[in-house]
């Protein structure tokens, strides 16, 4: 069984005096321990898929299944502790967390609200939390706004692993960062996958990361699926008008080092 199934997905927004399918009928499934991604233009769908599979937007159709249970319909407490499972990293930790809080406090707040760890035993568990990502716990007291970037990022996917999840969510999660530390979070991506078998929704416009990261991919258009395979064999040969774009607008592929 597949850890999360999407079909029919379908969700419609407002615009002048009708009605935009922003995802128009997506299907796609995630099987445990594996990185799908979806890639597409600018407004093809991408982020929106990511706010309804997250339920922080509801379609408007389509069904999500995820560990079994019929997402959509779960509520209370059963919801809660699916959504402990189910985990997400954005481009911008400055905008998903308190700039003003502490990096402590950033991950105390998982182990509290689910349960997940004592008043007591939280400091040693926020502390090996920290070493997990490759930070130190000297970096609990600093403020979010006052660490870099990349160790940012390493705290929010800190936070998103403190549930044990058995997906993450990314939405360009390392777009915005430069290309060294870009490529030492993917190596902590990877490395979390193959230890606790974490499933990725790797949202990027960028196919060189997705070539390196992704196991399957699936590039939109218009809110539609226009292909889907294995992610090298889909970008090594794409079929669609717009994955052909998409390779062809990408000249670090033709490079032969890893991003
Ligand atoms: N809250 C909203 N209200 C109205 N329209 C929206 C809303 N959110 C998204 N859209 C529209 O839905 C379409 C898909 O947007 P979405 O952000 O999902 O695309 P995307 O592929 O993530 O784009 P990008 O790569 O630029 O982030 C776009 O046409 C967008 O303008």
């Amino acid at each position: 069984m597949s850890l999360l199934a999407v079909s029919g997905l379908t969700k419609r927004y407002r615009r002048g005096g009708g009605t935009v399918a922003a995802v128009d009928g997506v299907a796609f499934a995630i099987e445990p321990g594996e990185t799908l991604a979806l890639a597409g233009p600018s407004g093809s769908g991408k982020s929106t898929i990511a706010r309804l599979v997250l339920r922080l937007t509801e379609p408007d159709a389509g069904t999500i299944q995820f560990e079994g249970a019929d997402f959509r319909s779960l509520g209370g407490s059963a919801l809660r502790a699916r959504r402990a499972r189910l985990q997400m990293v954005f481009q911008d930790p400055l905008a998903a967390f308190n700039p003003r809080a502490t990096v402590a406090r950033v991950l105390d707040d998982p182990l509290r609200i689910h349960g997940i760890a004592s008043r007591t035993e939280r400091p040693r568990r926020i502390a090996a939390l920290l070493e997990r990502v490759g930070l130190g716990a000297d970096l609990a007291p600093r403020a979010i706004h006052e660490i870099s970037g990349g160790q940012r990022q390493r705290v929010a996917i800190a936070r998103a692993i403190a549930t044990r999840p058995s997906l993450i969510v990314l939405d360009e999660a390392v777009s915005a960062l430069d290309v060294s530390v870009r490529g030492r979070i993917l190596d902590l991506l990877l490395d979390l996958q193959a230890t606790e078998r974490i499933a990725y929704l790797f949202i990027s416009h960028d196919l060189g990361v997705v070539r390196a990261v992704a196991h399957r991919l699936v590039i939109l258009d218009a809110g539609r699926v226009a292909e889907s395979g294995d992610a090298r064999a889909v970008i090594g040969n794409p079929q669609s008008a717009i994955g052909r774009a998409l390779v062809a607008a990408a000249p670090r592929l033709n490079r032969t080092t890893a991003p």
